[in-house]
């Protein structure tokens, strides 16, 4: 047992991945199970102080959320000289807000496909949360994550020379996870930290906490909205009442039906917005339809 910190004696930090106000996140490298994982180390908070309470919650949330494709995975969380440290699973391609401008710049849009699997996904790990009675309060596109796996399609053998060269199809899948729980709080029992202001219902401003599940879901849909070129949201102002009193633009290079769905997502009224499990047999997103 050395006194040397735990954060330099189990991990070889190999480069930071983003900073902010909350503090850094590194990609590292467990010197043991030779592992990558995502830390971030924020400041100790102040005893007793709101931010202390975010970042119990955090760890709680994470505690409670344990494995699920679609959220990101916790490994471990612990104190160290004035800083709290948490150790996440490291998903290897970037934030969902990093893809979005990435393909603004390319100028290669989601397909309609892709915004249904990414609505999928996220819905699916809404639906876990929710089914934990917890709900997230902070969905938007820097707080989902992808992970890219190469995966082994097909391998062709030539028969020209007797099979010995093969030529492999990798097929690269691609799977979002719901990252930053520092903002999840109970249903029942909220104590609600609002998330960002671009992605806020008008009903949690106005403290409502009667459906919360369906902030999440909004947040979802305006995400979605941003991800299909519907961006960059508003932080204030009309264009921020006018989208949420459901004035979304048509985003015409997409069907009816999602653009529907989206607008149905980001309702005035909560309870018209569909809860996750509902979305998740949506018929816009099931592939196979159930006829
Ligand atoms: C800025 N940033 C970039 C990445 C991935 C880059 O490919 C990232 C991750 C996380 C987090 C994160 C968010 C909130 C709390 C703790 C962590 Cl480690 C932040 C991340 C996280 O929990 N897992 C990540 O991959």
């Amino acid at each position: 047992e050395s006194n040397i910190p735990r954060y330099k004696q189990e991990f070889h930090e190999l480069k930071l991945i983003g900073a902010g106000e909350f503090g850094s996140v590194y990609k590292c490298i467990n010197r043991l199970d030779g592992c990558t994982y995502a830390i971030k180390k924020s400041l100790k908070p102040v005893a007793g102080s709101a931010n202390e309470k975010t970042a119990l919650n955090e760890v709680y949330a994470h505690a409670v959320l344990g494995k699920h494709q679609h959220v990101v995975r916790y490994y471990s969380a612990w104190a160290e000289d004035n800083h709290m440290i948490i150790q996440n699973e490291f998903c290897n391609g970037g934030s969902l807000a990093d893809d979005i401008v990435k393909r603004q710049n390319e100028n290669r849009p989601f397909s309609e496909a892709e915004l249904h699997q990414l609505l999928l996904h996220v819905a699916e790990g809404l639906r876990y949360i929710h089914s934990m009675q917890l709900v997230h309060m902070d969905i938007k596109p820097g707080n989902i994550f992808i992970s890219k796996e190469k995966r082994l399609l097909a391998v062709n053998y030539d028969s020209a020379d007797d099979g010995f060269d093969e030529e492999e199809t990798l097929e690269e899948e691609i799977t979002y996870k719901i990252g930053d729980l520092g903002h999840v709080t109970s249903i029942s029992n909220p104590t609600v930290e609002e998330g960002d202001c671009r992605y806020l219902t008008t009903e949690i401003l106005g403290e409502d906490v009667s459906h919360l599940t369906k902030a999440d879901i909004f947040a979802l849909g305006l995400t979605v909205y941003e991800a299909a070129g519907g961006g960059p949201l508003p932080k204030n102002g009309p264009e921020w009442h006018s989208i949420r009193q459901g004035n979304l633009k048509v985003l015409p290079q997409y069907s009816r039906d999602l653009n529907e769905l989206i607008k149905l997502m980001t309702h005035p009224n909560p309870e018209t917005r569909p809860s996750a499990v509902s979305l998740i047999q949506h018929r816009v997103l099931c592939p196979f339809g159930n006829k």
